[in-house]
């Protein structure tokens, strides 16, 4: 069995309720996550006083258990991957097709700082905060209790507003016997200390998907169970199937359409689960990654009226409440939960807090203001760093065609000179784009291949400043590059259209 437990470093003894100096802010954040902190770090600018709490590591969950340690784990089975992928380089490398686990734990126990915060504090602190540990919750209109531990507390008044960016925490599905085993959630996986023997992923989505190929490069037995017809449902299905297909090839072992009905420890130590389907799979450890849900218990919504589900205007205000007051951002409003996108929303939120701030009326703004967080509905982007990775931005074709959209799909693959160069001809990836055709805009793009996230910004450019098509042409992309993929989608569109 794996272990699972991990120390961290909290700085208790620092930044407590007792310290404070004074207990009315213009502003009270609550939760230190990317989202919260891109709030605070702008009111804080704008000469708004602003106060941050947070419970757990300062941070939250991206630099220390979710984006950041996912990716170190990935990179070096990518790196690997990509190497052997060139004579004069994979000769030098063991035909073993494993890392060297050690060497990628260390390495992300590095870039997490060994669960160590102060490195988040100090930023915090550089940008004007004022800093204070300690559990946050509403105890009435822009009051908020903080308390640690230790039984420190202190009610905080905000002059202006308060926001809740304290993100979300993983669905634990209801399985029969769940309560019986010792599962693993996403931190457990990204902060993994040893390599199991046989893993078990329960859901297909994002980090079932990037968990599989860590693990699998890792040298674990991996079983993925995953409810739908096919893994990464909310992207393309193409998109999904390319991304199976090469985890397939990498020995990941898939059920589809099929939900885990009842799990139970075997003496040996090990778990077996039984599906819908009746099969049995045994492993060493099973990962929950059945997607995730705001982390909104305990923080007081009910004292001002509100329920665990939150709903947000396009300027991130929680409606409906009186007063305009209470924002949430990030996973809280489960908008779309990743970190740049809930950064974003903290820019938006930032913006609309100063300005009414200062009186100004900005909820009535047009699509693509400062204080509209417009992308939200139309420029989702994203890149799944699976191997391939799967890159994508906006609507799919169903979404398109669901919206009403006359959208048409250009499709191409990765058989030109730039992409060559990054093997031996056989560098396989796809790219979609999603037309409105009426318009002669993008309103979605997709791209499939190794380390091909990079090449979706591009595509969210020109989706964002609704370049027309024909445009974009005059954008040359430099030879031989993977970019020249753009040259091929552009080309295939003007033929489509007959130019
Ligand atoms: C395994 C995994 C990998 C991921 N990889 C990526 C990736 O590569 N790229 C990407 O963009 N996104 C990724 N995500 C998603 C990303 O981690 C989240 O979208 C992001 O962390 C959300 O930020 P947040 O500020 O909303 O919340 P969080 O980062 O969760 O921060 C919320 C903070 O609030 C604190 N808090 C909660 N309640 C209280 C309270 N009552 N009082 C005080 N503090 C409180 C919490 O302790 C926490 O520190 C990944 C997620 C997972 C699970
Ligand atoms: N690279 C990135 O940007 C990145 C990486 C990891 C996570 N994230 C974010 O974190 C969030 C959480 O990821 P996630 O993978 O947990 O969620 P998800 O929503 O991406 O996927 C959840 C999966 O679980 C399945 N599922 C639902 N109920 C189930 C059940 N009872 N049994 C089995 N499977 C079930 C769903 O069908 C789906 O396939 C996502 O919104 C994602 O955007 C982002």
């Amino acid at each position: 069995m794996a272990s699972a437990s991990r120390t961290v470093n909290l700085h208790p003894a620092n930044y407590l309720p007792d310290t404070l100096e004074t207990t009315t802010f213009d502003i009270i954040v609550i939760g230190s996550g990317p989202c919260g902190r891109q709030v605070a770090s702008k009111t804080a600018a704008s000469g708004l006083t602003t106060v941050i709490i947070e419970d757990e590591l300062w941070g939250g969950d991206c630099p220390f258990w979710a984006c950041m340690p996912s990716k170190a784990i990935l990179r070096p089975g990518e790196a690997l991957a990509a190497a052997r992928m060139l004579g004069g380089a994979k000769e030098l490398i063991a035909t073993n097709r494993l890392v060297d686990v050690e060497g990628v734990f260390a390495r992300r126990d590095k870039i997490v700082h060994n669960y160590d915060d102060q490195w988040v504090v100090n930023l915090s602190l550089g940008q004007k905060c004022t800093v204070v540990r300690g559990r946050g919750s509403l105890v009435g209109d822009k009051k908020v209790l903080v308390r640690n531990g230790n039984g420190q507390q202190k009610t905080l008044t905000a002059t202006h507003a308060v926001v809740l960016s304290t993100g979300s925490e993983p669905i634990i599905p209801d399985i029969k016997g769940i309560e019986t085993i010792d599962y693993w959630t996403p931190r457990e996986a990204t902060s993994a200390k040893s390599v199991p023997g046989h893993l078990i992923i329960v859901g297909g989505g994002v980090v079932g998907s990037e968990m599989a190929t860590a693990f699998s490069t890792f040298g674990s037995k991996v079983t993925l169970i995953c409810p739908n017809s096919e893994i990464l449902p909310k992207f393309e299905p193409q998109a999904g199937k390319l991304v199976r297909e090469a985890l397939t090839a990498q020995g990941v072992d898939f059920h589809l359409s099929a939900k885990v009905v009842e799990v139970w420890k075997e003496d040996d130590g090990y778990t077996s689960v039984k599906l819908t389907t009746g099969k049995i799979v045994t492993g060493s450890d099973v990962l929950l990654a059945a997607g995730r849900k705001p982390r909104t218990r305990g923080i007081g919504l009910e004292n001002v009226g509100l329920t665990p589900s939150l709903e947000v205007d396009p300027t991130m205000l929680v409606k409906p409440l009186e007063g305009m007051w209470l924002y949430a951002v990030g996973d809280t409003n489960m908008r779309s939960s990743t970190t740049h996108m809930g950064e974003y929303q903290g820019r938006v939120a930032a913006n609309a807090i100063v300005a009414r701030a200062r009186g100004e009326n900005v909820s009535d703004t047009k699509p693509w203001s400062s204080f509209n967080a417009t992308a939200d509905n139309l420029a989702v982007s994203q890149v799944v760093v699976t191997d391939p990775h799967l890159a994508s931005v906006g609507l799919t074709l169903a979404e398109a065609r669901k919206r009403g959209i006359d959208a048409k799909e250009v499709a191409v693959g990765f058989n030109f000179p730039g992409a060559w160069v990054f093997g031996e001809f056989n560098y396989e990836g796809w790219a979609q784009w999603v037309v409105n055709a009426e318009k002669n805009v993008l309103v979605g793009a997709t791209f499939v291949g190794r380390e091909a996230g990079d090449l979706l910004h591009p595509s969210t450019v020109a989706l964002v400043g609704e370049i027309p098509l024909d445009r974009l042409i005059h954008a040359v992309p430099s030879f031989p590059t993977r970019s020249e993929v753009y040259g091929l989608l552009l080309e295939k569109w003007l033929a489509m259209k007959g130019k």
